[in-house]
């Protein structure tokens, strides 16, 4: 069971005055539905999940040259500044004012540029595969999601690939600068054959077997290494997966194509250039940072590789007088793999719906920081989603100012196989009602669990699995709140929480518990819960006092332990009682204790 957890400082609230508090045990009762439910169905759209609510146009910032047809579907959504060569002073000041950001590979989109944004940026879409560039911890942290392209310029990088082996191969580079010298010199640039080679493919992903797919089209002998990839996929192109070790030592030629990461961070080096077959030739369109750039050098000097052709460098543009760059058995391009113009308007196009669709509140696929859920999870969900954003709301409003809300249990009912319920999201959503109303923090699926961890809130989720037929993906989420005072007596259960239930009811969410009384509310506007000794003439008399003020009832519901017993009547409120209404309500004789809660 997933579990966010930490021990720092417990989320301390406010003392509210408008309770009136008493302690009595109560026990569980059953529900009188006053009235039928309100047919307005609140279309909630699903902007929670990523952002905070865009009110205006949003304004997006292209801090790299993007295609035309993706600028044109962003403006169409958005006010779209285009704004290159930033410096990073530039961009720290420009993000304060953007909802999202898209960046290709030659944009450091570092922890400053969060915390600069002071919480606007909500996206930062990546126009390409690499996201290096992007500080993917400081994203999260401030709750903003990454996007990236990873599909639209991969033929694009293959090919690039395949330029620079066959370039390497016969020297045409150095032949072309030789030729625009005026020289002619035929004997020098004799280069090497690829048909019969042996070509040994680091990381075979998109990239990598889209290089290894063409290398066996100019008759090479490929062979592939990545940890990850499954052996039918290689063995479908004809590709035999083997060990680094095995890759470098059997190949004529390497190509590089794994992501840049801790793990693959100079991946060659002095040792592994050690172990390869002497004269050797690399191609690295992947990462310049994986290859130790200096290690590279003494290998080319001492003949262990015998050329080197380079798209990628550890740093971008590398200095004028790098000893790489400037090696006459090296071919240099300046990170040119994903330029073509296909590739570049399949990236604009990639990475616009993407962003806007976060906007919009989406959850994209190509999320690269977000839990992914597939679509039609997500619409089932959806109303539960709402559901348990507002448990969370309501169960934390419930807590005694002074109180400090550090365990929270949640359980899922559900007729459901256990692996058949997808709960990050509803963890999410109850995380964020239970932070936002106490905090100024904003909280959404991208770092609900990085929040709730800073502060120290342990959220334990169980499922209670139950007979019946699995129609719906959950029949009930209750939630709990241990040790702590509860404004509301009646809110804490017989197991001595803060517990509220509810249900999903014609695809509207309903409060059908507090504490150990059973109500019926749906969670539209807000709600005021009442203690009171069961009698009759309550319900006319607190809607009298509303109705007063003009605040109008949408739902009322009462539960009781028995008739002319303790009972909670749960009133639905479209608008906000004033203070005075409120206190007229708890001087009515018969209320023991009553609060009113926001949602
Ligand atoms: N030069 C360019 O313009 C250009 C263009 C596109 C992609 N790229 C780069 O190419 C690389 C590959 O892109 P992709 O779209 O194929 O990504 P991908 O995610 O589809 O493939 C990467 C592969 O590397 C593998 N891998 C991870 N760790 C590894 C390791 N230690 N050893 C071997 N393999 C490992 C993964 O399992 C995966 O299969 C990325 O670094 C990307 O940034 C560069
Ligand atoms: O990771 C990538 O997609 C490539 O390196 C391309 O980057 P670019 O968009 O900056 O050319």
């Amino acid at each position: 069971m997933a579990t966010a957890t930490a021990t720092s400082q417990p989320l301390r609230f406010p003392s509210q005055s408008l309770s009136l508090s008493s302690k009595l045990p109560l026990s569980s009762a059953f529900s009188v539905s006053l009235h039928p439910r309100r047919a307005t169905s609140r279309s909630r759209s699903l902007l929670v999940f990523i952002s905070a609510g865009l009110d205006a146009k949003p304004t997006v910032l292209v801090a790299e040259k993007l295609g035309d047809a993706g600028l044109s579907l962003l403006k169409d959504f958005a006010n779209v500044d285009c704004s290159y060569n930033l410096t990073t002073e530039e961009l720290c000041t420009k993000i304060s004012l953007c909802d999202a950001l898209i960046v290709r590979s030659g944009t450091k989109v570092t922890r400053e540029v969060f915390e600069s944004s002071s919480g606007r940026l909500k996206v930062v879409g990546r126009a390409g595969v690499g996201i290096d560039n992007v500080d993917l911890a400081a994203a999260t942290e401030h709750g903003c999601l990454v996007v990236n392209a990873p599909t639209a310029n991969t033929v694009a990088a293959a090919e690039h690939g395949i330029a620079l082996l066959a370039a390497m191969a016969r020297n045409v580079a150095q032949a072309d600068a030789s030729v625009k010298a005026g020289k002619w010199q035929r004997n020098k640039y004799v280069g090497v054959s690829l048909v019969g080679k042996t070509l040994a493919v680091l990381g075979f992903g998109k990239v990598g077997s889209e290089v290894a797919r063409r290398a066996k089209g100019l008759g090479m002998n490929v062979i592939a290494h990545d940890p990850y990839a499954p052996a039918d996929r290689a063995r479908a192109i004809g590709v035999e997966l083997v060990s680094f070790d095995d890759a470098i030592a059997s190949a004529d030629f390497i190509s590089l194509h794994m992501p840049l990461t801790a793990a693959t961070s100079k991946m060659l080096n002095d040792d592994t250039f050690a172990k390869m077959k002497k004269g050797v030739r690399i191609v690295n369109v992947a990462r310049g940072g994986v290859i130790d750039e200096d290690a590279l050098v003494r290998a080319l000097d001492s003949g262990i590789v015998a050329q080197a052709a380079l798209d990628v460098f550890t740093e971008e543009p590398p200095p004028k007088d790098s000893k790489l760059i400037l090696h006459e058995l090296v071919t240099a391009t300046p990170h040119l793999g994903a330029s073509t113009m296909e590739a570049q308007e399949g990236v604009a196009i990639e990475i616009a719906e993407a962003v806007v669709g976060a906007l919009k509140g989406e959850l994209a696929a190509t999320a690269v920081n977000a839990p992914m859920v597939p679509s039609e999870v997500l619409s089932e969900l959806k109303p539960f989603v709402d559901l348990a954003e507002k448990l969370g709301r309501l169960a934390v409003q419930l807590v005694a100012g002074g109180s400090g809300v550090k365990t929270v249990k949640v359980a899922y009912a559900t007729s459901r196989a256990p692996d058949d319920l997808d709960t990050r999201l509803l963890r999410a959503m109850i995380t964020k009602g239970l932070i936002e109303p106490i905090s100024s923090v904003f909280v959404n699926l991208v770092n609900a669990d990085f929040t709730a961890k800073q502060r120290g809130l342990r959220i334990t989720e169980e499922r209670v699995l139950l007979d019946g037929s699995p129609e719906n993906p959950l029949e009930f989420i209750q939630v709990q709140i241990a040790n702590v005072e509860s404004r509301f007596a009646s809110a804490i259960s017989d197991s001595g929480e803060i517990n509220v239930e509810g249900r999903v009811k014609d695809g509207i969410p309903h409060l059908t518990k507090v504490g150990s009384f059973d109500v019926d509310v749906s969670l539209e506007g807000s709600i005021i819960l009442c203690r009171q000794v069961d009698q009759p003439g309550m319900i006319g008399k607190v809607g009298s006092v509303l109705g007063e003020e003009n605040v109008n009832v949408s739902f009322m519901s009462v539960g009781r332990i028995a008739p002319r017993k303790q009972a909670v009547m749960a009133i639905g409120v479209d608008e906000q009682p004033s203070k005075e209404s409120l206190k007229k309500i708890g001087d009515i004789p018969a209320v023991e204790e009553f609060v009113f809660l926001k949602l």
